[in-house]
């Protein structure tokens, strides 16, 4: 497995006033990982744990309050490439669109209302081929979208005139036009009912077939991630706490915020109530000490609340933060 994106020792914080006072929301803290080429990472976590802080840091969105206090993103290309000491000119003419794009949450925020679709596909193509005339653009983006399935209408109609799926299917269609190798997703079907979502998830599934590029997803719908991502990721308050394949992940969760997290997922047939983790997650401002879900761990030890537990590789490729399995710190 060749890696395109190594993250290291990243912290990401906002600083920011409340009531007059000032506090920093730790959002992604001390994080480090690898992503592969032909693979989709899916990062999975609960509401407010620091999932889309991360990713929009790993495409470089850096607008204040947020910044970064320390860390390094490396993109792997034909040599490695410090995205975080990037301007944003630089990054728009040698990385966006054709290395990397970002599908945000909510299409409209990439669409613009006023163009029809046909030309928003074509002002992103001129920049980067300026040397092809107006007709093969518009040809171009006609091949592209035939690729994906989608009907060749879309083209002449404004984003209002969409249903919400359709609409992020031309975002996702957008977003790949000039075939990136990584593409960012946050939470690319939450806002669509289920049967709308699956289409989308397909779509997202078949072009990274066709592309072998690398998908990063977010979202906290796990049976999402069971039903399109090849490796996992859990996010828990600003932490990776675990990280292997998707089948070792559902097969062998370590964590014990893991194993809520997969527990969740209601069963066809299943009559019992599932527990999810007790309590709520903690202020990122002022986090726990030690293991940051100490407080809320059924298994908690002394050390877990004095310690921070490092984040290793426990099995081939499965890495995860918890004395519990690490095996050197023992019960008091
Ligand atoms: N612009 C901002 N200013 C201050 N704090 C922010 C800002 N955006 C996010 N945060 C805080 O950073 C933390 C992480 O938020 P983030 O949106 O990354 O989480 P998330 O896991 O993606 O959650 P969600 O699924 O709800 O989007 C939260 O405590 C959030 O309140």
């Amino acid at each position: 497995m060749k890696k395109i994106l190594s993250v290291e020792n990243l912290k990401a914080y906002y600083d920011v006033k409340v009531f007059g006072i000032e506090r920093t929301v730790k959002a992604v803290d001390n994080i480090s990982f690898e992503v592969y080429e032909d693979e989709i990472l899916g990062l999975a976590g609960e509401s407010g744990c620091g999932k889309s802080t991360l990713i929009k840091v790993l495409y470089g969105i850096l607008k204040p309050p947020l910044y970064v206090k320390s860390g390094k993103v490396l993109y792997h290309l034909n040599q490695p490439v410090d995205i975080l000491a990037m301007d944003i000119e630089d990054k728009k003419e040698k990385l966006y669109w054709k290395v990397v794009s970002y599908i945000p949450q909510g299409s409209m925020n990439v669409l613009n209302p006023l163009l029809r679709i046909k030309k928003q596909f074509t002002n992103i193509l001129k920049v980067h081929h300026k040397e092809k005339a107006k007709g093969d653009l518009e040809e171009m983006v006609v091949e592209h979208i035939k690729n994906l399935g989608l009907p060749r209408e879309v083209l002449n109609s404004y984003p209002h005139q969409l249903s919400g799926g359709m609409r992020q299917r031309v975002t996702i269609a957008l977003a790949t036009v000039l075939t990136p190798r990584i593409i960012f997703a946050d939470e690319p079907t939450t806002a669509l009912d289920v049967v709308v979502q699956r289409g989308v998830l397909q779509l997202l599934k078949d072009l990274q077939k066709m592309y072998r590029n690398t998908i990063i997803m977010v979202t906290h719908d796990i049976a999402v991630h069971a039903e399109l991502t090849d490796r996992l990721a859990v996010m828990y308050a600003g932490k990776m706490v675990e990280l292997s394949s998707t089948r070792e992940i559902f097969k062998n969760p370590l964590h014990p915020y893991t194993k809520f997290l997969i527990n969740s997922v209601p069963q066809i047939g299943e009559k019992t109530i599932k527990n999810s983790a007790p309590g709520s997650p903690p202020s990122l401002a002022n986090p726990p000490t030690g293991c940051r879900f100490h407080p809320r761990c059924p298994l908690a030890m002394r050390v877990c609340s004095e310690k921070e537990p490092p984040f290793k590789e426990i099995l081939p490729e499965h890495f995860v933060a918890c004395f519990r399995v690490g095996g050197d710190e023992k019960d008091d």
